[in-house]
């Protein structure tokens, strides 16, 4: 069943058309990744979905309820949670409280006086905690952990807020290899017993490649391939757009029968 769905949405910068005319759907438990060379419009459809730009047109609809004119936070009230570029947590507070004050947000608690948080929800806490295996740093400063770890916790996090939709800005951004692919298969694992449903930007290939359902590619603002991750990679006109002609992207990392795929590919410039 359609959870998200994005039809012929548009948004320019003064003549620059940044977005035009893109559609696409996404269902509970999906990851869907959204590439494209620099420029495509994959940021600003990206900040379109999650209410940080307005379109100039277009419809966007969760559950079938519209999302247009709705700000970050009335979305995360409505189950959309959001991991950034730069994971956004806490430093000066401990692992566990960075989850306690999601857990508050949550529930629509005032954030302050900070003091109610000490105890809000612990053992929920710890819960999201061992679940993105941080527990045992539960009591760390968050400026203390590793990188890697921080990435974690902005999960934990985001699912904090029990969502439906969860928008990941480049998650692997900054990561070496082995900590990239362990965050996409802790992502995976969770999303999916939650059947939530995932949108992420991506630049590292091999991960869109091994870690997506299915995959939106974006050139010029226009969207001009989705399907599985071997769709996309055989297609011309996407090898075109982000090699010229005579390269490929070279063989996927894994099987296409570890993911379930969904949805019929497409080289067309609108979706189904
Ligand atoms: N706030 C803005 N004001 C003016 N032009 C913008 C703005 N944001 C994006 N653009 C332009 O819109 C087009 C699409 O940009 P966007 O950032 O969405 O692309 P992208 O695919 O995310 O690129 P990258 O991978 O480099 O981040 C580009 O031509 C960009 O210069």
């Amino acid at each position: 069943m359609t959870l998200l769905s994005v039809q012929h949405l548009h948004k320019a910068f003064g003549g620059n058309q940044a977005v035009n005319d893109v559609s696409f759907s996404l269902q509970a438990g999906e990851l869907l990744a959204l590439i494209g060379p620099n420029g495509a419009g994959k940021s600003t459809t990206f900040n379109l979905v999650n209410g940080q730009l307005a379109p100039d047109s277009g419809s966007i609809t969760l559950d079938g309820v519209s999302l247009l004119g709705r700000k970050p936070h009335d979305l995360w009230r409505m189950g959309v949670s959001r991991t950034f570029q730069i994971a956004q947590t806490f430093g000066s507070l401990t692992v566990i409280e960075n989850v306690q004050m999601a857990l508050l947000s949550s529930d629509g608690q005032s954030l302050s006086p900070w003091r109610r948080a000490a105890n809000y929800r612990r053992a929920d806490a710890l819960h999201l905690l061992e679940q993105v295996q941080l527990d045992t740093q539960a009591q760390r400063a968050g400026r203390a952990l590793a990188y890697g770890d921080v990435k974690r916790l902005e999960l934990a996090m985001a699912l904090a807020n029990e969502p439906r939709l969860l928008l990941m800005d480049e998650p692997t951004a900054g990561m070496a290899p082995d900590e990239r692919h362990a965050l996409m298969n802790l992502t995976r694992s969770l999303v999916t017993q939650r059947g939530v449903a995932v949108l992420f930007t991506e630049h590292s290939m091999d991960v869109v490649f091994e870690h997506a359902d299915r995959v939106l590619v974006m050139a010029r603002g226009a969207l001009i391939a989705q399907g599985t991750p071997a769709q996309v990679q055989a297609d011309p006109h996407v090898q075109t757009v982000y090699f010229g002609s005579g390269k490929t992207f070279g063989e996927p990392r894994v099987s296409q029968t570890s993911h379930a795929a969904s949805g019929p590919a497409s080289n067309t410039e609108s979706a189904p």
